[in-house]
């Protein structure tokens, strides 16, 4: 039905305009490291025009990505200077997110998944809200048969289980979420790296394709393209130590090295052989010394060359006046397709729900063998006390250390999404909160209510649904300390490191393992954020409190059941004053997670 649908490419793009020229000129970047300066690209000038596709060549360290990443404007602290333009002008920062896309090294994707539902997610969040769903699911369509995916079109992207989309499909799949907003300019970071020689050319040759076609401005770095590769590229950037060794077509290069005493070698790959002479050869201090002043060489030569043909472009005065574009769809909208993204991955990814579930039926029976049937004496009050001790770190563990796992890179997709302009943090961030939900309530239903009444807790209806509550509050806080960890953390290692430290102090803290009164003064406040200890209160007030009488067979003897609450000073706050404490406290963690996640997941964006 939707490939009737027709959409005129031109009315996707909030900036109507489609620009002729980027170009940079004298660009230089450093940066402190050990308060040393260390210079990283020194005078880099170069332009590419609609139409044209460029590579950015070099060996390892050679600044590739860097070139790349200070002219799309992602790069942090340091110094910067040079002139980097947009048809002779300054870029304004919320033009330039919606004019270009910038596709990383590293393809991340939702691994369940299809190729068309991640472009058709792309395509929901991104697309202008003035139109139809049937208007964007034509674009995809459209992308879709321009990079050739239309014979994977249904087949989920795939993870270690499932067996999904080829490498080089995976690269198409990512170049095409960022095209489907059409963008002008095209950023991408080695886009053939861990592809073997025919999907890279594929790859590159679609690429090429639509450069050509759409003249949209593609810059790419690569590593030693093969022949054909190379000569896709209309011009070649290549780069030593972070200066500028080459830039114009590979035909010309190859004459002017050969001009300066190094001619290519029959039967060489030219990308070979470039990458061999601008190259520091650390072999040993003979080699590297030949090899340094072989770059200075080409350095000045080039350096020579351009003095002798200066490019006519003036001076920039201009700066780009600054679109006012509206985010693509309405906050609850976002809040919406991106849940329904999570719910969708999440469901489908059945080794997550399996263990997932598969651990609430373990725990269920381990606490069924050690606690069935629980007596009215001080063994019984004891092995009370054991089963909500159990729950309560049960539920912190089992929901804050998974969620801090898969977080920071749920939180790399989200931030390239964001540099993309596709929508707020906050939808962003309560979407994922509220996909986590559904789950958790499952888990806490299939646990805590057979648990109920296999340890055999106190026999009334409201105190069993209070039960329930309790243990559903404490999973949902904990998940969403976990998503604040996940938030604030670089990486899932550090998450990992950084996790544990946070849950004990809680569960020191919890009123089980330490006499409060006695822990030193600046530390007792901890008690008082520590969700572990309110949700104790609340299951012993919830069991105890009304609780029939207890035998007194053994010293100490408890004669009822308030008398155990008093015993372990769980009394206050009450039952609901503890449940109301818990779910303020994950309230807190919500606001601070979504402050936090904000800043985090913030993309960089600095234009000269
Ligand atoms: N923020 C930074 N602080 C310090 N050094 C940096 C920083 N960014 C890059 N570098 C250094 O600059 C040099 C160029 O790095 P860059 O990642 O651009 O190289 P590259 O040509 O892309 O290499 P590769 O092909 O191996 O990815 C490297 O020596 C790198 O360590």
């Amino acid at each position: 039905m939707t490939e009737d649908v027709k959409v005129d490419i031109q009315d996707i793009s909030p900036i109507p305009n489609a620009p002729k020229c980027f170009s940079w000129k004298n660009v230089n970047l450093s940066v402190t490291v050990n308060k040393t300066k260390k210079q990283l690209l020194t005078n880099v000038s170069g332009e590419v025009r609609a139409g044209e596709m460029i590579a950015i060549m070099g060996g390892s360290g050679a600044g590739k990505s860097t070139l790349l990443n200070t002219l799309a404007g992602r790069i942090g602290p340091g110094e910067l200077s040079g002139d980097i333009l947009l048809d002779g002008k300054k870029r304004s920062p919320r033009n330039w997110t919606l004019q270009c896309a910038y596709v990383e090294q590293d393809d991340i994707l939702f691994k369940q998944l299809t190729v068309f539902e991640t472009l058709r997610y792309s395509a929901l969040l991104r697309l202008p809200r003035t139109m139809t769903i049937a208007e964007k699911e034509a674009r995809v369509n459209s992308v879709i048969s321009q990079l050739g995916l239309t014979g994977c079109k249904n087949t989920p992207i795939g993870d270690e289980l499932v067996r999904g989309i080829s490498g080089g499909e995976r690269k198409r799949v990512s170049i095409g979420i960022e095209l489907v907003t059409n963008p002008h300019i095209l950023f991408l970071d080695e886009p053939t790296s861990g592809l073997d020689a025919f999907n890279a050319f594929n790859t590159i040759q679609s690429i090429k394709e639509l450069a050509k076609k759409e003249n949209k401005l593609v810059l790419m770095t690569i590593h030693q393209p093969r022949t054909d590769i190379l000569e896709l590229f209309d011009k070649v950037l290549l780069l030593s130590v972070g200066k500028v060794m080459w830039f114009g077509s590979t035909t010309d290069a190859i004459t002017h090295f050969d001009g300066l005493g190094y001619k290519l070698p029959p039967k060489t790959n030219p990308s070979d052989y470039f990458i061999d002479i601008i190259t520091i050869d650390q072999r040993d201090e003979k080699l590297r010394e030949e090899s340094l002043k072989r770059i200075a060489l080409f350095q000045e030569a080039y350096e020579k060359l351009v003095v002798s043909n200066p490019n006519p472009s003036t001076p920039p005065e201009a700066v780009e006046t600054s679109t006012k574009v509206a985010w693509p769809s309405l906050w609850i909208n976002e809040f919406f397709i991106i849940l329904h993204r999570y719910i969708i991955n999440m469901t489908r990814d059945k080794a997550v729900v399996f263990a997932t579930l598969g651990q609430a039926c373990v725990n269920l029976l381990i606490v069924s063998i050690l606690y069935y049937n629980v007596t009215n004496d001080i063994a019984g009050i004891q092995n009370r006390i054991g089963v909500f001790f159990f729950l309560t770190l049960n539920m912190t563990f089992g929901n804050v250390m998974p969620t801090v796992n898969a977080f920071p890179e749920t939180k790399k997709l989200i931030k390239r999404e964001r540099a993309a302009g596709s929508y707020r943090a906050t939808s962003a961030y309560l979407a994922k909160v509220a996909s986590t939900v559904p789950l958790v309530f499952i888990v806490v239903i299939i646990l805590g209510t057979p648990l109920y009444w296999i340890v055999g807790l106190y026999n009334n209806v409201a105190n069993f649904f209070t039960f329930l509550l309790i243990l559903l509050i404490q999973a949902l806080v904990a998940n969403l300390l976990g998503l604040m960890i996940g938030s604030a953390v670089p990486s899932a290692t550090v998450g990992q490191i950084v996790t544990p430290l946070v849950l004990i102090v809680f569960v020191l803290f919890s009123g089980l393992l330490l006499n409060l009164d006695t822990a030193p003064v600046f530390l007792r406040w901890i008690q008082w954020i520590s969700f572990l200890t309110y949700t104790m209160k609340a299951f012993v007030q919830n069991e105890f409190n009304a609780n029939a009488v207890f035998s007194c067979t053994h010293q100490p003897c408890f004669p009822d059941g308030p008398s155990v609450v008093k015993s372990y000073g769980f009394g206050t706050p009450d039952l609901w004053g503890s449940i109301a404490v818990n779910a303020g406290l994950g309230v807190a963690f919500l606001i601070l997670g979504t402050i936090v996640f904000s800043y985090s997941s913030k993309p960089l964006m600095r234009l000269k």
